[in-house]
């Protein structure tokens, strides 16, 4: 269903119909349009953006092109061809446990204009795309926060976290492996394709990725229009022994007063085996007149903490990433390989109704979950978010039912904790 068009989906009535009630218009934005710019100043606004230039319009229309962009209109304002809500999707694939992937209605630039904020815009914005993926078939939506406190409220909830991580270079004596392969600085328009290519051999075995697409890649590469860092955008690329590309690492150095100690910020750094990683860090952490290397979206506990001799040279900051929102339990469940055999009943409490039911779940010795409605007594009793944050392994219900968040007793956690523990931690290494 990532083929699926979503831009020939009908627009929500209920959500129509509120913000028609609060006289508003709520109606769909054609990328190649007279709508687009205003939509897209809209969403510079609400991410406390400048206004984007005409290059900048031209560059995001090729990305948004593909996208269902959405927004709500006020009439009566001074400037009513713009938008006082916006928001974005698309169909995409998450990669649910190694090797297999699930639809994902993805969810980006939501904005509501400061003057029209907490008038329950938002809620309408976010209630039509979860009405929508749920009627499309889509049994998971999911979206990356500027904050924590907005959507769990509508059943997202973390799944897939990210490390930002600090290395002080001068503490940090390499003591990891010797990649056999070579590295090689590359021309930043040729970052497209190999980040690409990289970055797609990585995602479909990382649990909690999605692919990334164009118009991300030139964002990196320091090709897009008004990048100020671009001419100071740099990358290496790391062959194997048979001379496979396996890795890529996209960076600027940003001068500090210490002329020997610059920061070096990593953009980004794919890596599809343990030789390439280490080849990309070795490089990032050995470059002359580097103090620091910067490094966003990197797994929720780095391997390059391991492969320094002082390990606190190394500073990990664990942050909730990518944000799940179950819409068809049998189908999510479904999605995943198992660690362990399970058989319990499951009671799924979901505000919205979309996902409300009870469910007995049975994993074979094959790892596969079969997932049948039941009006048995439920073992195990959990919120629809605490659902979405468990279904990758990225957290133990254990640690859900300390917080109350799950319901059962020892032996159900215990049962929970075996059957969904993760290959590959959860991880998402883009912004989306
Ligand atoms: C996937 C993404 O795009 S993430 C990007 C999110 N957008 C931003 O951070 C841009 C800046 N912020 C905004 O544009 C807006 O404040 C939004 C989109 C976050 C909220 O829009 P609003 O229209 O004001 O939200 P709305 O009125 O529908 O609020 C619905 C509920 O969420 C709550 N809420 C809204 N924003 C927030 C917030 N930032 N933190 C906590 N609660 C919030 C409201 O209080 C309300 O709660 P209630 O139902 O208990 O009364």
């Amino acid at each position: 269903m990532a083929s699926l068009d979503t831009l020939t989906l009908p627009l929500d009535q209920t959500s129509g119909d509120d913000l028609a009630a609060a006289g508003l218009e709520y109606r769909r934005v054609d990328a190649d349009g007279d709508d687009f710019r205003p939509f897209l100043q809209a969403v510079g606004r609400g991410f406390l953006g400048g206004e984007s230039t005409d290059a900048e319009v031209d560059n995001s229309r090729l990305t948004l092109r593909t996208r269902r962009l959405t927004g709500v209109f006020d009439r009566a304002g001074a400037v009513p061809a713009m938008p006082v809500g916006t928001i974005d999707s698309w169909a995409t694939a998450l990669t649910a446990s190694p090797g297999r992937t699930i639809d994902l209605w993805a969810i980006s630039a939501v904005t509501v204009a400061p003057t029209h904020r907490r008038r329950g815009i938002a809620r309408a914005m976010i209630g039509g795309e979860l009405r929508t993926a749920k009627a499309a078939g889509f049994a998971l939506a999911g979206l990356t926060v500027t904050e924590a406190t907005i959507y769990g409220r509508w059943g997202f909830s973390p799944a897939a976290w990210a490390s930002d991580v600090v290395v002080d270079t001068r503490r940090a004596r390499w003591t990891g492996p010797q990649a056999p392969g070579r590295l090689d600085f590359v021309p930043k328009d040729s970052l497209v394709e190999r980040l690409h290519a990289v970055h797609e051999r990585v995602r479909v075995r990382q649990p909690g990725a999605v692919p990334g697409w164009d118009g991300r890649w030139r964002g990196l590469a320091g090709l897009a229009p008004g990048d100020k860092a671009a001419e100071r955008v740099r990358a290496v690329v790391y062959r194997d022994a048979d001379g496979v590309e396996t890795g890529v690492l996209v960076y600027t150095i940003d001068e500090r007063d210490d002329f020997s100690a610059h920061d070096l910020e990593v953009r980004t750094l794919f890596a599809a085996d343990a030789d390439a990683y280490a080849a990309l860090w070795r490089f990032a952490i050995e470059h002359d007149l580097v103090g620091r290397v910067k490094a966003w979206l990197q797994q929720p506990v780095p391997p390059v903490q391991w492969m320094v001799d002082d390990r606190r040279a190394v500073t990990a900051t664990l942050t909730d990433h990518h944000w799940l929102r179950v819409l068809d339990v049998p189908a999510a469940l479904a999605a995943r390989a198992y660690a362990a055999p399970l058989d319990l009943v499951l009671r799924v409490d979901d505000p919205l109704g979309l996902a409300d039911g009870t469910w007995r779940v049975t994993i074979g010795d094959d790892g596969e979950a079969a997932v049948m409605p039941t009006d048995a007594a439920a073992a195990v009793e959990m919120t629809v978010g605490a659902l979405g944050s468990l279904l990758l392994g990225g957290v133990r219900a254990t640690e859900l039912a300390a917080a109350g968040l799950v319901k059962a007793g020892m032996n159900e956690c215990a049962a929970l904790d075996r059957a969904f523990a993760a290959a590959v931690t959860p991880h998402l290494d883009i912004w989306y």
